[in-house]
């Protein structure tokens, strides 16, 4: 039995350079992840972490390698697999309301306008802009915006969240604020969700596993970190951990310094194989190709790291 719900199977993306080079961003690259589960990728600018994104949600195509999402290949866009840019992405000439609504209808076509009405309601509730429904987005502040795009992703009730830094152009409140909604919301309704971030701590406080991605041209994912922070963890209690600083330390480690380093020091490094690093416990690898982690020794990390 395979608890892999979604599964990248060796994707790579290469583009047309100068003087007819190809530029390779990324080859043989496998991910997998559990339904419900929630992860993070860190990378430096470039590595290609929002092309991995558009390739999930089928806004792009991989130039080699497949996605398996719920056992199908996938081709192309789908309502089972919502993005919340960072840029809101909102209709600028609907309402909050007409933009939520438009989605549901998009979905649910045979539903009359107040059932597609009170649905929308129910996921503008949700995200706190009860009152807001008539505001269109010029009327908006960022973060409202923001919560307008998240309801607008859940109100399909889709069974992938993508999320590119959803959250990267807001105050630090308002961000607060809205990763509070989305862990939250994410927990509540079993969401898988998949989201790039430049910020440590908000994947430390937001995901079950963080896949962290080694510097492009020809980007690898190095390792998955699974987060040993319990999954009802607080934001307020999160460095009283006693392995959040090992944690929060390996990650940073990793892209200050290993993030440059690990594909000539890691000539062995095994694509399908990725090491999954538990803070706290022996290393392990994960098997892209199989759902059972390995144990293994973990060249150049400190996955050992006790409290
Ligand atoms: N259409 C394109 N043609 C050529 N190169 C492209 C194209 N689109 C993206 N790239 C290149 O692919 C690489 C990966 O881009 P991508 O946006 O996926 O990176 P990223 O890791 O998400 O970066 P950031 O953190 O800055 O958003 C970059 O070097 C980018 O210049």
């Amino acid at each position: 039995m395979t608890n892999k719900f979604i599964s990248i199977e060796g994707i790579a993306k290469r583009y047309p350079g100068a003087s007819g080079a190809t530029t390779t961003i990324f080859e043989n690259l496998w991910l997998s992840m559990a339904r419900g589960e929630f992860a993070c990728v860190i990378g430096h600018s470039g590595c290609g972490k929002t092309t991995v994104l558009n390739i999930l949600a089928g806004l792009d195509a991989p130039s080699e390698g497949t996605v398996i999402v719920d056992g199908q290949a996938i081709s192309g866009t789908s309502l089972d697999r919502a993005v919340i840019f960072q840029s809101h992405a909102l209709l600028p000439w609907r309402t909050v309301l007409g933009n939520v609504a438009y989605a549901v209808s998009s979905k649910w076509r045979n539903w009359d306008r107040a059932r597609v009405k009170a649905h929308a309601q129910t996921f503008i509730d949700l995200v706190g802009l009860t009152g807001s429904e008539h505001k269109r987005p010029s009327e908006l502040s960022g973060g409202m915006k923001q919560r307008v795009g998240i309801a607008r992703a859940l109100s399909i009730t889709p069974k992938i969240m993508l999320m590119d830094e959803p959250f990267s152009a807001l105050d630090a409140l308002t961000r607060g604020t809205l990763q509070d909604e989305v862990r939250r919301i994410c927990l509540e309704t079993g969401q898988t969700a998949f989201m790039i971030t430049h910020d440590v701590d908000e994947a430390i406080y937001l995901a079950d596993k963080i896949f962290l991605m080694t510097n492009g041209p020809g980007a690898v994912l190095a390792e998955v970190v699974e987060n040993p922070l319990p999954r009802d963890r607080g934001r307020t209690d999160l460095h009283r951990h006693p392995l959040y600083y090992a944690l929060r330390n390996h990650i940073i480690d990793f892209l200050v310094t290993r993030s440059k380093t690990f594909t000539t020091e890691m000539s062995d490094h095994d694509p399908r194989n990725v090491p999954l690093v538990q803070i706290g416990k022996p290393g392990l690898t994960i098997a892209a190709g199989s759902d059972e982690p390995r144990q293994t020794w973990m060249p150049g990390t400190n996955p050992g790291l006790s409290a």
